[in-house]
């Protein structure tokens, strides 16, 4: 039976916008305030996703979700009707009202930790969605998530969904941005890395001091435990936390993997030599650790162009290609790395550039923008058919943008009490596209 690689990108919601609610993440910090496009958020994004199954791969969309997010207003004590619920919240704490306006779903590298099939005790696709407590804004997401996942990914026999870890920094949980998955083939056992920030009950385990480590060495183990996977298939390795504290707050902005190849920064991991060697030995094959120097390209350029925030993809030809944002076009190191990369001799033989600048504009890549689940012909067809891209539904899903997003806006928008109608009426109608049933406290 054949295996492939999906990607399943997060639709960018209506409600869009640069709060700068992610201290720690450069790109969040440095644009606050700037006026955002949502509009042209979700078409850069699906315009990506169409491209990746128009290369061949299987593609799917994950729902954004319900904001502003009036059911967390209530609940921290704001009353009386949605209008006056804004109007309240904005006068009186208008960084929680931010926080409950975000769009951050839609990169769903976030939302989950997915382990195939091959990978697990019971042979079936195992999902965690992560509950992103490091940041309020995010950890107001898992539930909805969990309900998308289970929405999409629809049938007992093939899926196995979990409930979101205990929400308590010592379990900070951050998804597939920290886990990556080396295999053969996609249908082979692999090999799983849990990349970490810091050990939650170790005192003496190094941190950083700047910037928040967002995932626990905890999390990691219980969510590999939870996915019924073998000691000798995971490897837990931790992030130098120099580099957190140089904005590398989640590892796919340091390092991405695809099948036997690893791309990194040599500045990434902490004990890399060691840890190498444990992937090697437990893959019991040859691994491709493609290292870049910071002679190369610096952790600042890094960080600003997010070459390890691409995606490495396998095309149905064999040959792997790497998904970059434009950002990487224009800084020249960056560039000028990448053009040799595919003359190396390495599995990755060419690049594709995407713009996803408003994308960017808040620290999210073309990785952060998607979830891959790795699954089998039968799995797929196991998958809600609705949420795989096609010509159908990327026509549909933009004359839907067209429809109800807006082309502005402003974080002092986001108390207009007409942005909650917009919102529930584009994704109920969304729902509909997609055949989600009611996944949304609206519609409940
Ligand atoms: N994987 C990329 C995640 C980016 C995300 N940014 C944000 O939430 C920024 C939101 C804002 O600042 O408005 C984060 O930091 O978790």
């Amino acid at each position: 039976m054949k295996h492939f690689e999906a990607n399943f990108d997060g639709l960018v919601g209506p409600t869009h916008n640069y709060a700068g609610l992610s201290f720690g993440n450069v790109a969040s910090f440095s644009n606050a305030a700037q006026t955002s496009n949502p509009k042209a958020a979700a078409k850069q994004g699906l315009q990506k996703a169409k491209a990746l199954a128009d290369l061949g791969m299987v593609q799917g969309v994950l729902a954004p979700q319900e904001r502003p997010d009036l059911y967390t207003l209530r609940r921290i004590g704001f009353s009386g009707s949605d209008s006056e619920v804004l109007q309240k919240a904005a006068q009186q704490a208008p960084a929680l009202l931010n926080a409950c306006c975000s769009a951050s779903s839609m990169w769903t590298a976030n939302a989950a930790t997915v382990s195939p099939s091959a990978d697990t005790r019971d042979g079936k696709v195992h999902f965690t969605p992560a509950n992103l407590v490091d940041k309020l804004h995010r950890s107001i997401e898992p539930v909805t998530t969990g309900n998308i996942l289970q929405a999409t990914f629809n049938n007992d026999r093939y899926f196995k969904h979990h409930q979101h870890l205990p929400e308590h920094t010592s379990f900070g949980d951050e998804g597939a941005a920290n886990h990556t998955r080396f295999c053969t083939e996609y249908g082979h056992a692999g090999v799983e890395l849990f990349v970490y920030g810091q050990s939650a009950t170790d005192p003496d385990s190094p941190k950083p001091t700047k910037y928040p480590a967002r995932q626990t060495l905890e999390a990691s183990q219980a969510v590999s435990r939870l996915h019924q996977l073998e000691d000798e298939s995971c490897v837990f390795m931790q992030q130098n936390p120099a580099v957190i504290d140089q904005g590398v707050f989640h590892n796919d902005v340091i390092s991405v993997g695809n099948q036997n190849v690893l791309f990194y920064h040599e500045q990434a991991f902490l004990d890399t030599e060691t840890k190498f060697d444990e992937i090697r030995q437990k893959m019991n094959t040859n691994m491709h650790f493609v290292k870049v120097t910071t002679e190369q390209v610096s952790i600042n350029d890094a960080v600003r162009s997010y070459l390890f925030n691409t995606q490495i993809i396998t095309l149905p030809n064999g040959e792997m290609a790497i998904i970059a944002p434009t950002n990487c076009q224009e800084n020249p190191a960056v560039f000028a790395y990448l053009n040799e990369l595919v003359t190396l001799g390495t599995p990755i033989k060419q690049v594709r550039y995407f713009d996803v600048k408003q994308s960017m504009q808040n620290g999210g890549g073309p990785a952060c923008l998607r979830l891959r689940v790795a699954m089998s012909e039968q799995e797929i067809a196991a998958v809600n058919q609705n949420t795989l891209m096609n010509e159908g539904l990327f026509t549909s899903l933009n004359t839907w943008v067209d429809k109800h997003y807006r082309d502005q806006l402003t974080v002092s928008d986001l108390a207009d009490p007409q942005l909650v109608i917009e919102s529930r009426t584009a994704l109920d109608e969304l729902t509909q596209i997609l055949k989600l049933g009611s996944v949304y406290q609206f519609q409940r």
